[in-house]
Formats: C-alpha cells, sequence, structure tokens
C-alpha cells in the first residue's frame, strides 16, 4: 500500500506540516522570555524545513547539487535541535559541531555523487548520519527530571529514538531490494520514510513545547510556593503542607511536632549592620537550619525573622534535641560580614501533637506561647509547650514579661 502513495504529494504534505511546526515554534520562541531552547529549535526546525523541501523538490536546484545541500541542511537542522536539548538543560554549547556534522555529511555525499556515482551509498551514508543526530538528541533526552517535566523529556526522547531507529532501519533496507532507484521514485521506503517524518516532526515540536509548558508552571508553582528571599515555604503552603502532613500523621497516630523559632534581637542587626547585612543574615540562618533537617521535615518562614519547622514522626524529646541542636550550631557558626561577625542567636517553642492534637493552629498556638516563654527566660532557648489546659493568665504574663526585657534591651 505504502509504495502505491504519490511521492510529490506526500512531499508538499511533508513540506506543509514541517512548514507549519516551524511557525509554530518560531512563536512560541518569539515570547519564550528567559526559556532557553525554543529559539534553536524553532532555526533547526527551519533548516529541517528546507533540506525536506529541497529533497522532494529536486528540480529547485541542479538534483545532484540538491542531494547534497537537502541532506547537509537535514544535519545542521538536527544538530541544532540538539544544541537546543542542551541549552534547555542548562548546558554547554559545542556550536560548531552540528556544523561539523553537516560539513561531514555533504563531502561524503559529493564523493558519492560526483566522485563514485552510488546512489545506494548516498542513501546508507546520509540514513545513517541523521540516525546518529537523532539517537544523539534522544540521549540527551532521556534524563531524570521531577515529573511532570520527565514525562515530556522521556516522551520527546522516545520519539527521537523511534526517528533514530527507523533511519538505521532504512539505511540497512537501502542495501537489499527494497531500496528505490532514485530519490524521486515512487516507492515503498520512500513513502514510509516522508510519513514517518511528517509524524515525527508534529510529535516533536510538541514535545518541546510540552517540556517548555511543564517547566513554566513548575517554575511558577514554586514561586506561589515559597518566600523570594529564603527559599523556605511561604506562610500559605507551609499551612496547606502542614495540615496534610497532620493528617496523615493522624491516621498513622504518629507523632508530629511544630518549632516556632525567632531570631534574638534581629532589630539590632538591621540598625548596626544595614538591611542588605539584616537579609544576608536571614539567609545564613535558614541555611544553618537546613543542616539538621531530614528531607521531611517542612520549614517556613511564618513572619519577618519568625519560622516554623515541622517535624513528622518526632516526639517532643527528640524535636528538642533537633531544636537544641539548630540553636548551639547558629550560635557557633556567626555570619561574617566584611570579617566581622555578626553573632545571631535563637529563641524555639516546641509543640508536639501527642500533647497538643493534631490540629495545625492549636499547635502553632501553643509553640508560639513556648517561644514567648523562650523570649521572657532571656531568649536563646528552647522550651517546650505547656500542657493543653494550662492557665491562660500564665501565657499572658509571659508575653507582657517578654515584652518588658525587649523593650529594656533595645
Ligand atoms: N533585613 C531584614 N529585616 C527584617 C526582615 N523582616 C523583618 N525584619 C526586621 O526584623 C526586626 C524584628 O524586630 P522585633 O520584632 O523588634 O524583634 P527583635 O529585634 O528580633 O527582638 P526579639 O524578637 O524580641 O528578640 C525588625 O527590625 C524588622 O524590620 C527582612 O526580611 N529582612
Amino acid at each position: 500500500m505504502l509504495g502505491q502513495l504519490d511521492l510529490s504529494s506526500l512531499g508538499a504534505a511533508l513540506s506543509l506540516v514541517t512548514l507549519s511546526m516551524t511557525l509554530l515554534l518560531a512563536v512560541a520562541a518569539w515570547h519564550s522570555g528567559v526559556q532557553t531552547g525554543l529559539r534553536h529549535w524553532a532555526v533547526g526546525n527551519f533548516a529541517l524545513m528546507l533540506g525536506l523541501l529541497l529533497n522532494v523538490n529536486q528540480e529547485l536546484v541542479h538534483p545532484s547539487l540538491s542531494i547534497v545541500l537537502a541532506n547537509g541542511l537535514m544535519t545542521l537542522g538536527i544538530g541544532v535541535t540538539w544544541l537546543g536539548i542542551r541549552a534547555f538543560k542548562g548546558k554547554s554549547q559545542p556550536q560548531t559541531w552540528p556544523i561539523i556534522a553537516a560539513l561531514l555529511t555533504m563531502a561524503l555525499l559529493w564523493v558519492f555523487r560526483f566522485e563514485i556515482d552510488s546512489f545506494t551509498a548516498r542513501l546508507g551514508i546520509s540514513s545513517m548520519i541523521l540516525a546518529s543526530m537523532s539517537l544523539l538528541c534522544a540521549r540527551e533526552l532521556f534524563v531524570t527530571a521531577e515529573q511532570p517535566l520527565r514525562t515530556a523529556f522521556w516522551l520527546t526522547g522516545s520519539i527521537a529514538l523511534l526517528c533514530g531507529s527507523g533511519l538505521i532501519i532504512r539505511a540497512l533496507l537501502s542495501l537489499t531490494e527494497f531500496a528505490p532507484t532514485t530519490a524521486i521514485a515512487d516507492n515503498a521506503l520512500q513513502s514510509a520514510t516522508l510519513l514517518g517524518a511528517m509524524v515525527a516532526q508534529i510529535w516533536l515540536a510538541s514535545g518541546f513545547i510540552l517540556m517548555t509548558h511543564y517547566r513554566t508552571t513548575m517554575a511558577l508553582h514554586r514561586l506561589s510556593e515559597r518566600d523570594s528571599l529564603t527559599d523556605t515555604l511561604n506562610r500559605r503552603s507551609l499551612h496547606a503542607r502542614a495540615s496534610e502532613v497532620l493528617v496523615k500523621a493522624q491516621e498513622l497516630q504518629a507523632p508530629v511536632t511544630l518549632i516556632m523559632m525567632d531570631a534574638d534581637h534581629f532589630k539590632r542587626i538591621n540598625d548596626e549592620f544595614g538591611h542588605q547585612t539584616g537579609d544576608a543574615v536571614l539567609c545564613h540562618m535558614v541555611s544553618r537550619i537546613r543542616q539538621h533537617l531530614r528531607t521531611d521535615d517542612l520549614l517556613g518562614r511564618f513572619g519577618g525573622e519568625e519560622f516554623v519547622l515541622i517535624l513528622p514522626g518526632l516526639d517532643t524529646d527528640s524535636a528538642s534535641q533537633v531544636a537544641e541542636r539548630i540553636r548551639v550550631g547558629l550560635c557557633n557558626q556567626p555570619w561574617h560580614c566584611e570579617s566581622t561577625p555578626v553573632n545571631l542567636s535563637l529563641s524555639l517553642g516546641v509543640a508536639c501533637s501527642v500533647q497538643q492534637g493534631y490540629n495545625f493552629d492549636a499547635l502553632l498556638g501553643a509553640a508560639d506561647g513556648a517561644l514567648y516563654q523562650a523570649k521572657a527566660l532571656g531568649r536563646n532557648r528552647v522550651e517546650l509547650a505547656a500542657e493543653q489546659g494550662a492557665d491562660p493568665g500564665d501565657q499572658m504574663a509571659l508575653r507582657l514579661l517578654s515584652q518588658f526585657r525587649h523593650n529594656l534591651e533595645v
């Protein structure tokens, strides 16, 4: 059936599909902003389109020259696409490689046209070179990435792999009786190549757009979840994620501990060293805290210099040890502002679900009370939350004491 398809109609359809995909990628690249790779893919597709056009309309230029030029352009097109994948992944750009590959293809085809005229050799060589380029692209795409980006990477990689495999089969078939006698002869192998190229064009362009779309969506999601200065969870996402952790823990009847932390006398640091140093000290503080965390722990910024830590699976005793390690670690590793040490300490309040229950706000309130107690008792210390039902009058007295001490010390 494939052999009955009209090659020039297929060629025209392929040219139209390639042109459409090139335009689609060019429009996407135009508005791509910081997204790297799309411009390469648009340019690569353009070169590929010119190559395919020349290949199926050999009368446009001298037929023999046409085949040399067409394959050079197609090799260059896939090479630039490969550069685009590397740019998308933030890898180096060996710009000269696609040019060298294209020149090599043209030189070989020139030899097998003008020195030794062998159509079979030309078919085999061009198929093998294009197959190698496609497999190089596939290799760059089979990477471990966060979902859903990995799906887009692997989907596009699978298409590149299929293209490469198809071209290898084409090279092998060129040695058999399935080989066409000329490039423009209506033949099953030629029709299959053009149909395959058409489908691959659509899938590859869609794969690249999907990769860009998923990466943008993931970046936006991350921005909406994180505090821009410290890259910890913001208050809203901390609340949402902590609530999920608490629901799961309640089902399993496992403990969860919440630690509320507040930098001591942070206003002094701002006043003495400036706001910029204050910002750097906050980032330093977060990186020191992170040294003591496991992958499942959640760290969020609750207010200016106030942070909340959720420790799933830890009871009061184990969590207090973590809190103490964080406190001591920060005291021992001050931030340096032009070789002057900027000493910083933390007050921490610890509340565990075993005593306070699994409600986020209740845990937060209890840890906040313990934090005020730490502040009132002189700062740079860890305090445990009072048992549920403790006298609220005591809590109020502690807050007043803490404020009084703060006012005296400032
Ligand atoms: N540099 C910087 N400072 C901040 C940021 N957010 C809040 N602050 C400052 O943190 C300081 C907090 O001051 P206070 O609430 O008086 O608390 P404190 O000086 O740490 O005293 P205690 O908490 O009582 O030990 C204020 O000066 C805020 O301007 C920030 O993102 N960057």
